[in-house]
């Protein structure tokens, strides 16, 4: 059974504008980004699987249970949002309260709700900022604080809005690193994201939104082949996977280490 799937689903905020138009997709545990271009309708896709909105028509199944039939708080156990913009998503005065928000809500248990989340501000590297006010903090480490409210949840199903936004280096590198461990752990990541060369090094599958619907959805090496189609969807593939088409390879280079090794194995 998919762990999460959605069936013909549609959605609109104003009566007769569509957003999405039919989305039918059933998720297995890869790691899966949704990529498209502005006001493809994903991130209203992602409050949908959330429970933020309530879909106009269609379902959306978590291990089976139709949402319509859960509650907010089992829901919340499920799956967790982490959204593209903290300020959407901050409002305690100390990062240690702000990341025990979550467990706490799920009737954690104080202290179980507190080592679950020094457990998640070691996972984004925040462990030394317990006592720090979030908005004394930057964007960047903003956006680490909210990954860990939703990590600390400990949630089956994890979704990024757009996490590499304003991330230097070192952030992106242990954002990969998270979804490369909750990956480990079984659970599903699923990442709405316009960074192109994020998506092609870490995600196994990718699903392209265009104008409420799936253009494509396969393999992210099947998905970044499709020229046509992403021209179609406003979507630039990332520079390496553009430099081998224009170079005539019949190869998909999704990352400049694969490109080094073709080149090694030409020469
Ligand atoms: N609260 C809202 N009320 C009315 N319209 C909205 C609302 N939120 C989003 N929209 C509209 O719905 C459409 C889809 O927006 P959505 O944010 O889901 O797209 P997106 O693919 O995530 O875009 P982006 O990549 O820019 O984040 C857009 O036309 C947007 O203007």
């Amino acid at each position: 059974m998919a762990i999460l799937s959605v069936e013909n689903l549609h959605f609109s905020y104003t009566t007769g504008q569509d957003i999405l138009k039919g989305i039918t997709l059933q998720f297995d545990r890869r790691p899966t980004a949704i990529i498209g271009q502005n006001g493809a309708g994903k991130t209203t896709f992602a409050k949908l699987l959330k429970g933020l909105l309530k879909p106009l028509h269609g379902d959306v199944y978590v291990k089976g249970v139709n949402t319509k039939e859960t509650t907010a708080a089992q829901l919340a156990r499920q799956i967790g949002l982490v959204f593209q913009n903290p300020h959407d998503q901050i409002f305690k005065s100390k990062v240690i309260d702000e990341v025990m928000f979550g467990p706490l809500n799920l009737k954690q248990e104080k202290e179980t709700a507190r080592a679950n989340a020094i457990e998640a501000l070691h996972m984004v590297g925040m462990e030394n900022k317990l006592d720090k006010n979030p908005y004394d903090l930057g964007l960047s480490e903003q956006k680490l604080i909210c990954i860990a409210s939703v990590l600390a949840m400990q949630p089956e199903i994890v979704i990024f809005d757009e996490p590499t936004i304003a991330q230097d280096y070192p952030a992106r590198e242990r954002i990969k690193e998270i979804i490369q461990h909750l990956r480990q752990k079984g659970k599903l990541v699923l990442t709405i994201t316009h960074d192109m060369d994020f998506a092609a090094a870490v995600f196994e599958r990718t699903i392209v939104f265009a104008q409420g619907r799936v253009l494509l959805d396969g393999t992210t090496r099947e998905v970044f082949a499709e020229r046509e189609l992403l021209k179609h969807a406003h979507v630039e593939p990332p520079h390496v996977t553009q430099l081998g088409q224009k170079l005539g390879c019949r190869e998909t280079f999704l990352t400049a280490e694969e490109w080094i090794r073709y080149k090694r194995r030409k020469s």
